[in-house]
This record gives structure tokens, C-alpha cells and sequence, in this order.
């Protein structure tokens, strides 16, 4: 007989020890509660088997060994809002901590971080002319344009740098929607996702195909929810719609299911990386998105709202802005994440 044959047989027989009398051990029976307490949840268990979680958090490693996965740094992704003056450097209100910086800056900033271990950023366009902007969002592949111009000097000065871009159309729209709007003001979802495509080429030096482009990873924002917590990133990316809002082309805050079919499709479409975003009002869809793209890495995105709240609370004194940010990071990990995208990013370069 198995050792696992044998602790369910016990347990089995412990299970029914109130009426049957039993005969197994203390040692024993503390084993087959054990074994039943994680197996066999309809088993009831009498008896007090409390104290036999101690173990698992009386120490400091012991409580480290509780997680599936703890935090690198290597998995932060730092998001970067880059303007079309060079050498601006302007701090975000809504955003604490957090700058809108020209590429002249760029340089300056990073080099401290990535000697700490900063290992890779997502680049956010902020074009601050207002001849920047127009409906079809033409200066979003503008190769002078301020993202252009930063990936080619990122990667010159820091070549082990791992670049992320953003590609959407919202921060280069008169109108600040995502994509191109027809008369009526609605979406135009086959226009959009031809001149998004177009976008992604350009930041990828015009190669012919994404694909053809090797090492170019995918990372879909698939589910991405509408609501109310990119407002601080709005104000940094000046990228808020100017009528409406953007349900149309977001999920539903409600929608489990029409995010699991978003996952679906975009793995299916050959996406590398699937995102959620926000995260932690999302943890469901997290572990959903684990679940449906087993062998794809699932990211998370901390979003500015998210961000925000946290150090308000910490200015507040609900809570230690380091103690939650940890908690919170925590929370997206364990619900499956391995990615996480954090405005926190420099700070735990030095807390880890
Ligand atoms: N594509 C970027 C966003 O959706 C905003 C994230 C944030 O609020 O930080
Ligand atoms: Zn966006
Ligand atoms: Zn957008």
C-alpha cells in the first residue's frame, strides 16, 4: 500500500472515528486530518487542527515558502510618460512621484534605476502641441515623434533594456478616444485596428509584419476594463476623451465572461502575453486569464488609479504606503499573475 493509500485510508477511518471508535495514533490522526483538511473538503473534521498551521508562519522564509511566486524585480514593468519637448521634466499631480519627461531627460533618470535592476519600461507617448493631435491620430508613428525617438535611444544607451510600448491612438486624437471615430461619433473598430497595426509597425522601424520582425512579443491588453481608475494617468497622458467615455471599446466592469472570451480570442490570434487591467479590482479575471492561456505569461496592470489610491491612503494613515504596495502586488501574483506593470517600480528596486 501507497503512503497516500494508507493516510486516506486513516483518514477515512478518522473521519468516522466519533462513531466507530478509533485506534490510530495522535501522530497518526493528526497526519490524516492533515491529509483530509487539504483532499477531501466534504470530510468533516472534529478536533482542533489549527495549531498545525503554525509552522507555516511562524518564520519569516517559512511565510516566504507560502507563496507560489514572490516578487523580482524582473517581472516590474515601469511605465514612462515621454513628451515631445525634449527637455521638460514636469511632475503629475494625480500621479505621485511620477514625470512627464522629454527624452533629454530620459537618460538622467534611468541610469540610476537600471544599475538597481531596472530591467524593463513601457513607453507612453505625450505630445503636448496641440498640432500634435488630429482625428486619425497621425503623429502617433511620426518617426521623430517623442516614443520613436526614446525607444532608438534607449536602446543605444541602455541595450539590455527590455522596451515595451504602448500602441494606441488616444494620446495623439483631438478627440482622445482609442481609435478612429466614424461621423456619428462611434468607433470604427476595422479602421482602428488597421491604423493601430500601422502604429505598431512604425515602432518597430517599419519592418514589414510584427512577425517578420523577430523578437517582437505580443502583449494584448485583452482584458481591459472600463472605469474610474486611469483618471491620473488621463491627466499625465493627456489622453481624456473629449465627449463620451470609452464603454464602447472597454469591458463592462461586470463582464467575467466577455473577458474570458477576449483571453480566448486574443490567444487564439497568437497574442505572447496576456494583460489585465486594473488589477487589483480584477483578481478573478487574473487567475481566469492563468487558467484559459495556461503556457502564456499573464501580466497585470497597477493602473494610475490604482496607484493613486494606495498613496492616498498612506497619506491618510490607513495604511504604510511600502506595506500595501507589497500587499497589493502580492494579491495580483498570487491570483496568477507573473508581469506586473507598477508606477511602484522604482520604489521596490530598492525595497526588494
Ligand atoms: N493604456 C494605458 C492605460 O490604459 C492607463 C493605465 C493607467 O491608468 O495607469
Ligand atoms: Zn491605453
Ligand atoms: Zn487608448
Amino acid at each position: 500500500m501507497s503512503f497516500s493509500n494508507l493516510v486516506s485510508d486513516i483518514a477515512f477511518r478518522d473521519s468516522n472515528a466519533d462513531e466507530r471508535g478509533s485506534t490510530i495514533s495522535h501522530a497518526q490522526s493528526r497526519a490524516a486530518r492533515s491529509y483530509a483538511s487539504t483532499t477531501a473538503t466534504s470530510v468533516s473534521i472534529s478536533g482542533d487542527i489549527s495549531s498545525q498551521l503554525h509552522a507555516g508562519y511562524s518564520h519569516p522564509l517559512s511565510r516566504s515558502w507560502q507563496a507560489e511566486r514572490q516578487l523580482t524585480k524582473e517581472m516590474l514593468i515601469y511605465p514612462l510618460f515621454i513628451t515631445d519637448n525634449p527637455d521638460e521634466e514636469t511632475p503629475i499631480p494625480s500621479l505621485p512621484n511620477q514625470y512627464r519627461r522629454g527624452v533629454n531627460k530620459l537618460i538622467p533618470f534611468l541610469a540610476p534605476l537600471i544599475r538597481k535592476g531596472l530591467s524593463s519600461v513601457m513607453l507612453f507617448g505625450v505630445p503636448l502641441h496641440p498640432s500634435a493631435k488630429d482625428a486619425l491620430g497621425t503623429s502617433a508613428d511620426d518617426p521623430s515623434g517623442p516614443v520613436i525617438s526614446a525607444i532608438r535611444l534607449l536602446r543605444t544607451r541602455f541595450p539590455k533594456l527590455y522596451i515595451t510600448t504602448d500602441v494606441c491612438l488616444c494620446e495623439y486624437t483631438s478627440h482622445g478616444h482609442c481609435g478612429i471615430l466614424r461621423e456619428d461619433g462611434t468607433l470604427d473598430n476595422a479602421q482602428s485596428v488597421d491604423r493601430i497595426a500601422d502604429v505598431a509597425l512604425s515602432l518597430r522601424n517599419r519592418r514589414r509584419t510584427l512577425r517578420v520582425a523577430h523578437r517582437v512579443l505580443l502583449m494584448s491588453y485583452s482584458a481591459k476594463f472600463s472605469g474610474c481608475l486611469y483618471g491620473p494617468f488621463r491627466d499625465a497622458a493627456g489622453s481624456c476623451p473629449s465627449f463620451g467615455d470609452r464603454r464602447c471599446y472597454q469591458l463592462p466592469p461586470g463582464g467575467r465572461g466577455l473577458a474570458r472570451r477576449a483571453i480566448v480570442r486574443d490567444m487564439n490570434e497568437g497574442a505572447d502575453i496576456i494583460m489585465v487591467k486594473p488589477a487589483s479590482s480584477y483578481l478573478d479575471i487574473i487567475r481566469d486569464a492563468k487558467d484559459l492561456a495556461q503556457d502564456l505569461p499573464v501580466a497585470a496592470y497597477q493602473v494610475s488609479g490604482e496607484f493613486a489610491m494606495i498613496h492616498a491612503g498612506a497619506k491618510a494613515g490607513v495604511f504604510d504606503l511600502k506595506s500595501m504596495a507589497f500587499e497589493s502586488t502580492e494579491g495580483i501574483l498570487r491570483a496568477g499573475a507573473g508581469i506586473v506593470v507598477s508606477y511602484f517600480t522604482p520604489e521596490f528596486l530598492d525595497w526588494l
